[in-house]
């Protein structure tokens, strides 16, 4: 499986439920999986027909989205093709029907038309499964009910023996019953995986839908387009598609729309424009739902509140599916909560208009909430979230910087208003007597001669409406609907109140939700940070990663122009050729050989055939020009997804190096500053990249002293708060360079990396207390004369063992915890007489679990504080010879080696050692990742 995994699609790792989900399908299970939009569902039913040689049946409700399949799969060399009113090519029937195709897709209302013997014919020929994709169109309860889907069933009955797997990315409990009985699935294997997509940052912001705000949209999109990726702005109506995508265009932005209405070739050339790259922004309706498979949406922003939030979750999923850090927007205005009637006006039963109203209620909360809005989301889908702050919403960023506060008195107010007015009104005419209105309403009902007349006026209508949405939701306000009007009086919570307020007020905390602090800084003409919230797309380009360095994304910008060109030439999308993680891989990792191109991350032997040359020859030209080496040792692949279901915080597994510093911070309890200036280390390596790995165990889940952390790296509460000033300026955490430019100098980029772990692993703040955080110099500071590490606490100075005596501690604890360690401790003298060479860049070799640690005293001698785990010194430098042969048989008892490991244990010069390697890679015998080998 992993084979066939690498040759067609590039990966090297299945991601989670994959290879399950595989292994039953191969067995002839049936399966139904719901997981979230881009965490490679499509997978589960492409892989297996590739293994098995048998066709695949793909059941997918749009042909747009069956044609994008058909291109991606057809550039990874897989014989797949549609069945549908737009195939122009007749013997594709004829072909299918005979079982030419490992992939053949239709939709279900071409399935059902097709006749028992074409059906017969191909479950002749062997068939490996019948997938029905977005199997949610099934049910009433889904949010795309489509009634074919209910009919598929008759094809279970032509295809008796045929597993059948039924995807979607959203199915609650019950939509899952209606896919399992409508499709008479039968001993089924079922995934239900989490909804979270920790790659998007999502935001909502309230708007006036003006013209002043869609040329804000416009200037913001402009810039974005600036920094490259695409974009599709939702909308909710035709109109707004035309008034969006010309306010766009005035501003010179090539932006195409796409909407029922028009011509359907004007729809594809849309679609087809956008999916090639030849346009950055497509304006749609909802008509652009599904049929869009472009896996490097970077924004997806939408124009109005959509009708649930199913259709939310769905539609911003078509952001970032390639798994880099992308944003979602929603811009809701208050006249989008009153379409109920309209979306309800079609619903054939009571049953079914209650559910379109719940889940347009729920999205229309979602717009509203203060609260973390992923964790609204995952609940909303059922999962149990354990925190509350994402770190990657706009309500967590902002968080620290809204706080909640008292709202006793205007709470009191409305609902005195409310009281006073009898319930015969909706929520305006309160708000209207507490602003003072001279409305002929209010004069008629003699609400002008009331105590609480115009005590409201400070405050903007808008801010009372509001205000008014939280005391719905809490209870404090009731809202009943009496034909088409609403009529809203006190509830049971805000009749408490009122009774209470007369002899003492209760606080009411409550964080002003987005619209009541848009009203504020409105009114104080203080621009609400998230007013310049579009500018935080921006941030989320993934193009330029933080992973690397200027150069490499100049490489990546130079791979990127290649790969449009050869999506030219070839007549199809950029995406299709390789993905933008691929082509960021191969900009850090410059392999040299067609062999070591292979090894990257999203390389398939069919790109490598087919463009393998060119890659190589641009990689070669640019990466010369820009002074880059090839075949660079610090190739950090791109995770292209985090882990679903993952605890968070919890990774991958951090590298041996990695594992190494933290155990010396940890364990050893050396400082950063040792760590990084090792004697014995040939060059010392930079404080930051050691505070870094640490940082990147942490995440891993290594447990970490965060207190003795900030204070060596300096991280303090004024820090904090700076950053969080530059957060709030800036809106979101996805790129550290724009929160960079906000805060002052002395706050590094470590700082903001602390910051950011912090928010990512949903850790409370710990209390940094005073600002006695020391800076790293301080701590670095070291007493030349004598040798004394001086670490000062709260003020104190305190004199800490010299680095002999921490060899002598670690020696102890070591020899206590491990018999079997033999050479704990030796001189240098026993040390120099084990080593395998006089190089002394090799004085400190690496073994893949844990390396050795060398430490030289005050007098100079060096001493191994630590050997290989369970093993001896002089395991690690056994003498071999050389050969193809030696090599091949040493490597495959381990998994991997690198090439210290190998020099270690060969006692070779290095020149020959990677000719040796280069001979093994080319001839596919080995692989490397991340400088290990490996056998294949
Ligand atoms: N094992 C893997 N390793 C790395 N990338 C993968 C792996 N499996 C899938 N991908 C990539 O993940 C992205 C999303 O996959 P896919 O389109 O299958 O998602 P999906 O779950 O079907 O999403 P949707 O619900 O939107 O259809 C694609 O770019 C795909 O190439």
């Amino acid at each position: 499986m992993e084979h066939s995994l690498k040759d067609f699609f590039g990966f090297t790792k299945f991601r989670p439920f994959q290879k399950e989900i595989i292994q039953k399908v191969l067995e002839g299970r049936d399966c139904l999986v719901v997981m979230a939009t881009g965490s490679g569902k499509s997978l589960c039913y492409q892989l297996p027909p590739l293994i098995s040689k048998k066709s695949a049946i793909v059941i997918s409700p749009l042909l747009s989205l069956m044609m994008d399949q058909v291109m991606a799969l057809k550039q990874r060399g897989i014989n797949s093709e549609y069945l549908g009113s737009t195939q122009s090519d007749s013997s594709v029937s004829t072909k299918a029907g005979q079982g030419n195709y490992d992939i053949l897709f239709m939709t279900p209302e071409k399935a059902l038309g097709l006749s028992n013997s074409f059906w017969k014919g191909l479950a002749r020929n062997g068939l490996s499964l019948l997938a029905v994709d977005e199997a949610h169109c099934i049910s009433e309860w889904g949010h795309d009910f489509r009634k074919e889907y209910q009919q598929l069933y008759k094809l279970r009955e032509v295809l008796p023996n045929v597993p059948f797997l039924a995807l979607t990315a959203t199915a609650t409990e019950r939509v899952r019953g209606d896919i399992k009985r409508y499709l008479n699935l039968d001993n089924i294997f079922e995934v239900v995986s989490t909804f979270d997509r920790p790659n998007l940052f999502y935001g909502a912001k309230y708007i006036s839908r003006s013209q002043t705000f869609r040329e804000e949209l416009a200037r913001e999109v402009l810039k974005d387009c600036r920094s490259g990726g695409s974009t599709i702005i939702y909308c909710t109506t035709i109109k707004d598609v035309e008034e969006v995508t010309e306010t766009l265009t005035q501003s010179g932005i090539d932006a195409r729309g796409y909407h029922a209405q028009m011509r359907p070739k004007d729809r594809e050339t849309a679609h087809r424009a956008f999916a090639h790259d030849e346009i950055q922004i497509i304006v749609a309706t909802v008509a652009f739902g599904m049929g869009i498979d472009k896996p490097d949406i970077r924004r997806v922003i939408h124009y109005g509140c959509p009708k649930s939030l199913e259709s939310y979750y769905q539609e911003s999923g078509r952001c970032g599916r390639d798994g880099l850090p992308s944003s979602c927007w929603l811009y809701y205005s208050r006249a989008d909560f009153g379409k109920a009637d309209y979306y309800t006006a079609e619903a054939e039963t009571e049953a079914r208009k209650k559910v379109i109203l719940d889940v347009y209620h729920a999205a229309e909360k979602y717009c509203r909430s203060s609260t973390c809005r992923r964790k609204y989301i995952l609940e909303y889908f059922g999962e149990i979230v354990p925190y509350d702050n994402c770190g990657n919403c706009d309500n967590c960023v902002m968080r620290r910087n809204v706080q909640e506060r008292d709202m006793s008195e205007e709470v009191h107010l409305l609902l005195s208003s409310v009281d006073l007015c009898g319930g015969r009104f909706g929520i305006v005419m309160p708000i209207d007597v507490l602003r003072g209105s001279r409305s002929k309403k209010v004069l008629e009902n003699k609400f002008d001669e009331l105590p609480l007349y115009g005590l409201g006026s400070s405050k903007t209508s808008n801010w009372w409406k509001a205000l008014s949405d939280e005391l719905l939701e809490e209870g404090y306000l009731k809202e009943t609907r009496r034909d088409m009007y609403r009529f809203v009086s006190v509830g049971p919570v805000g009749k408490k109140f009122l009774q209470n307020a007369s002899s003492r007020r209760v606080p009411i905390m409550i964080i002003p939700n987005p619209e009541m602090r848009d009203e504020e800084s409105k009114q104080s003409g203080v621009t609400d940070n998230r007013a310049n919230s579009l500018a935080l797309q921006q941030t989320a380009s993934a193009r330029i990663t933080q992973s690397m360095s200027e150069q490499e994304a100049k490489l990546c910008e130079s791979l990127l122009k290649m790969r449009a060109n050869l999506a030219k030439r070839n007549a199809t999308a950029p995406y299709a050729v390789c993905s933008e993680i691929t082509l960021q891989n191969l900009a850090k990792a410059r392999p040299s050989s067609r062999a070591r191109l292979l090894n990257i991350e999203g390389v398939n032997q069919w790109l490598v055939g087919k463009h393998g040359d060119e890659i190589l020859r641009v990689i070669k030209e640019k990466a010369t020009e820009l002074e880059l080496p090839l075949d660079s040792a610090e190739r950090t692949i791109i995770e292209s997804q985090k882990v679903p279901n993952s605890v968070r915080g919890y990774g991958e597994s951090p590298s041996p190096a990695k594992v190494e510093a933290w155990e010396m911070w940890e364990k050893l309890q050396l400082t950063i500053s040792e760590i990084a200036n090792l004697p014995e280390r040939p060059r010392p390596i930079k404080f930051e990249t050691v505070a870094e790995y640490i940082l990147d165990c942490c995440k891993a889940g290594y447990e970490l002293n965060w207190q003795r952390f900030y204070q060596e790296t300096g991280f303090n509460s004024s820090i904090l708060k700076e950053i969080e000033a530059g957060v709030a300026r800036v809106g979101c955490v996805d790129k550290l360079k724009p929160i960079k430019e906000q805060v002052p100098e002395h706050v590094s980029y470590l700082h903001l990396k602390i910051f950011c772990t912090m928010q990512e692993l949903s850790l409370p703040l710990p209390d940094v207390g005073n600002e006695d955080g020391h800076s790293r110099e301080e701590h670095a500071t070291k007493d030349s004369e004598n040798g004394t590490q001086i670490i000062k606490t709260s003020g104190e100075v305190q004199a800490k063992t010299d680095s002999a005596n921490i060899c002598n501690e670690e020696a102890e604890t070591v020899s206590n915890g491990n018999q079997e360690s033999d050479a704990l401790i030796c001189d240098d003298s026993q040390v120099k007489s084990e080593l395998p060479w006089s190089n002394e860049n090799y004085h400190l070799p690496s073994t893949q679990k844990r390396a050795p640690v060398w430490r030289t005293d005050s007098n100079g001698t060096t001493k191994l504080v630590r050997t290989e785990e369970g093993g001896t010194i002089t395991k690690a430098y056994l003498r071999k010879n050389l050969t193809e042969e030696s090599l091949m048989d040493w490597l495959s008892e381990r998994d991997g080696a690198s090439i210290r490991d190998m020099l270690v244990a060969f006692r070779t010069r290095e020149s020959s050692l990677d000719a040796l390697l280069k001979k093994l890679e080319e001839d596919f015998l080995i692989y490397k990742r991340n400088d290990i080998y490996r056998v294949i």
